[in-house]
């Protein structure tokens, strides 16, 4: 704390990633601007120049004493700002506050607060300052690395999709079931044994899911009764599930019932393990690729503000 420069609550920061999205960053970046100028807010920026630079740029952000950070981009832009947030030591978390404006591609942790995937709306939405202070997870990997996550994190299938949507996000919104087709042609399941709160499973599982909030996938709801604040991990084991399981059921994908079928079980917890049999297994947080093979995952209670609608 003692290397803090002077505390500024009233200014923001923007960290934007213009790599994000499909759109015109120039022409969305111009639109930004005028409004904060016409606004009259106090600002600073800084663009990201390489992937995960947003860690530095918020941390470097914070030590000079902005408490206010608003991440320009998609879903793994605001995962790097949150994991670059918790994993610096000048200030509590919860001093700190998040505003998003949507320039990604699956923008999936707006839609848990109903914020509009609109610059101008966004933004109005930020500047009235309406905040939730939001539950964190953090997941180890078995090299003891560990990533913070704000949205969703899981090992298996959807891993293995979001390794494959790197080469396919060109293609926009669509990407996403392009990729899910994928990984059902080609994803082989494995055995997962998935030990929390004295219970032990172990099972064949296409994935098992980690929320903290609603939507991941482009709009999929694979958890239940999601409170981003109650403390608890959302956890969603989907079993044995086949393709045709998945094909019949599309909709409740989307609509979040495919957790009532019969070969899906949910549970909330504070901490989890789970160590899938096949160490090549892909594990993915907030749509951002961790690594592969077992996790520990652990819920870090209330820890930072993020302005919602
Ligand atoms: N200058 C940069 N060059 C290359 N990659 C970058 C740069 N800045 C940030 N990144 C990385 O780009 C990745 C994707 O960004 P982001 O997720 O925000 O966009 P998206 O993939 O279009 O949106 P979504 O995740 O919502 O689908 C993140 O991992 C981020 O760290």
């Amino acid at each position: 704390m003692s290397h803090i420069d002077k505390i500024n609550t009233n200014s923001w920061f923007v960290i934007a990633n213009s790599t994000s999205g499909n759109g015109d960053f120039s022409k969305q970046w111009k639109e930004i601007q005028q409004y904060l100028k016409h606004k009259k807010i106090d600002y600073s920026f800084a663009f990201t120049k390489f992937s995960k630079h947003e860690v530095d740029l918020v941390q470097n952000a914070i030590k000079k004493g902005f408490r206010n950070i608003i991440s320009v981009g998609g879903d793994g832009t605001l995962h790097n700002v949150v994991h670059g947030i918790m994993l610096q030591r000048y200030v509590k978390t919860s001093e700190l506050t998040i505003g998003v404006i949507p320039l990604g591609t699956g923008n999936d942790w707006i839609k848990t607060y109903n914020i509009p995937n609109h610059i101008e709306k966004s933004m109005e939405i930020i500047f009235r300052k309406n905040t939730i202070l939001q539950d964190i997870g953090v997941l180890k990997t078995a090299d003891n690395n560990l990533t913070y996550f704000n949205n969703v994190a899981g090992l298996g299938y959807d891993g293995y999709i979001v390794n494959k949507l790197k080469t396919l996000k060109k293609f926009g919104a669509i990407s996403y079931l392009l990729a899910g087709i994928y990984g059902l042609l080609f994803y082989k399941k494995s055995i997962f044994k998935i030990i929390f709160d004295n219970k032990v499973i172990e099972t064949n599982c296409l994935m098992t899911i980690i929320g903290i909030c609603k939507f991941s996938g482009g709009g999929m709801q694979f958890t239940e009764n999601v409170k981003p604040n109650d403390g608890l991990l959302d956890i969603t084991v989907a079993k044995n599930l086949t393709f045709l399981d998945l094909v019949f059921n599309l909709p409740k994908l989307y609509s979040g019932k495919i957790t009532h079928h019969k070969k899906v079980a949910t549970y909330k917890t504070k901490k989890i393990a789970i160590i899938p049999q096949n160490s090549k297994t892909f594990i993915q947080a907030d749509g951002e690729l961790v690594g592969t093979g077992a996790i520990t995952a652990e819920i870090v209670e209330k820890a930072i503000n993020f302005i919602i609608n």
